[in-house]
């Protein structure tokens, strides 16, 4: 069976319309059905204008034209909250060096105090790292991050909604005001660039499951995204002017019971010499939430229902879940384990405890 990744129209979605309840209903199953069956959808209509969208790829380029000292003066390294610079084949996904770099940008705050009585992910939270010479790219990048982060928001509601046995209000409250949003400004060389010469696997990040909540992306005319069936096949997410992609993440899966899956998905360079820039947003609840283990009951297994279904294959390993009760846990633990240099450099281990705190003073290597 072919898989198509569905187009939803936002602007269907009016729950505090009673005028509009029948069109918001047809929004709500087609996410269920789009959530149930891919795991990937196309937004349109989703309000953010275009030149905030268009004002963020530019200085996105911008920023990734600088020199590299230029960009290293913000690399990720310098982080405790692990926000910055991410030089080209310095992250690892399936095992191979990802062919694209990066900018890792989060919810502004101001550094908290190292102390006893906070929980160690409280970490998390902090500044970003921001570049000195382009002194226009934290208004745009936040105002981008804020603007897409409310879409996300909006269509967590509707998942919400669609999943009916779901407490829509309890659901929400995950998002107070703390909840978490990163952003990343991506570029990944054309296979033909010759001064980036990317590794001959062409993958600009390996087959993958993002962790937290909600994925919500907005990617040039490029293209490489790839998303994985059910059978294993790599079906193309075809960019589309005006659309955002969205994805949910594992632990939501785990919150529905698989009731809405987290599909395994890739980026494949562009095979000639141009680059592809993409703008990934996601989302999680704030850090202190007891992500509950299963809201909705569990769905019967489509092998066991269907004889013509067959079994799911990834190229991601099942249960590699973050399987903490809280958050914040889950998300400290995700940044140590994909950012050991970074880890070292800003925690400690301490063998006789076998717990992980904060040194006073970053490690200096040697
Ligand atoms: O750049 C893209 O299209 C997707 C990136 C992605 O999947 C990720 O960073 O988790
Ligand atoms: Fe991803």
């Amino acid at each position: 069976m072919t898989v198509t990744i569905p187009i939803l129209d936002l602007s269907k979605f009016q729950p505090d319309n009673p005028e509009a309840a029948a069109s918001t209903q047809k929004f709500l199953d087609e996410l269920y059905t789009a959530m149930h069956e891919v795991g990937f959808f196309y937004v349109r209509n989703h309000g953010v204008r275009s030149e905030i969208l268009q004002g963020g790829f530019e200085i996105s380029k911008a920023f990734f034209n600088l020199p590299l000292e230029e960009k290293l003066k913000i690399e990720k390294i310098h982080s405790p909250h692990f926000r910055g610079y991410t030089q080209l084949y310095q992250e690892i996904t399936d095992y191979k060096e990802d062919n694209r770099e990066q900018v890792d940008i989060g919810r502004e705050f101001p550094a908290e105090p190292i102390t006893d009585d906070r929980p160690l992910y409280s970490s998390m939270r902090g500044p970003n790292l921001w570049p000195e010479n382009l002194p226009e790219f934290k208004k745009h990048i936040l105002e981008l991050m804020q603007a897409m982060t409310d879409v996300g928001i909006t269509i967590l509601r509707a998942m919400a909604k669609s999943l009916r046995v779901v407490d829509e209000a309890a659901f929400m409250e995950m998002f107070n005001d703390d909840y978490c949003a990163r952003m990343k400004l991506t570029r990944y060389p054309g296979m033909k660039n010759a001064v980036d010469k990317p590794l001959d696997h062409g993958l600009g990040v390996g087959p993958h499951k993002d962790y937290g909540f909600l994925a919500l992306l907005l990617q040039d005319s490029i293209g490489g995204l790839q998303v994985q069936s059910h059978d294993g096949q790599w079906i193309d997410a075809t960019p589309i002017p005006g659309t955002f992609v969205v994805n949910i993440g594992e632990t939501l899966e785990r919150l529905t019971n698989k009731t809405f899956i987290a599909t395994t998905h890739r980026v494949l360079n562009n095979p000639d010499d141009r680059d592809r820039f993409s703008i990934p947003v996601f989302l999680a609840p704030s850090l202190d939430t007891h992500v509950p283990q299963a809201l909705t009951p569990a769905t019967p297994d489509k092998q066991e229902t269907d004889k013509n279904f067959k079994a799911v294959i990834s190229d991601v390993k099942e249960n590699q879940l973050l399987q903490d009760e809280i958050y914040g846990v889950n998300e400290l633990n995700g940044f140590f384990r994909s950012h050991p240099r970074i880890r070292d450099r800003w925690y400690q281990y301490d063998e006789k405890s076998k717990l992980w705190s904060r040194r006073e003073t970053p490690l200096v290597s040697t």
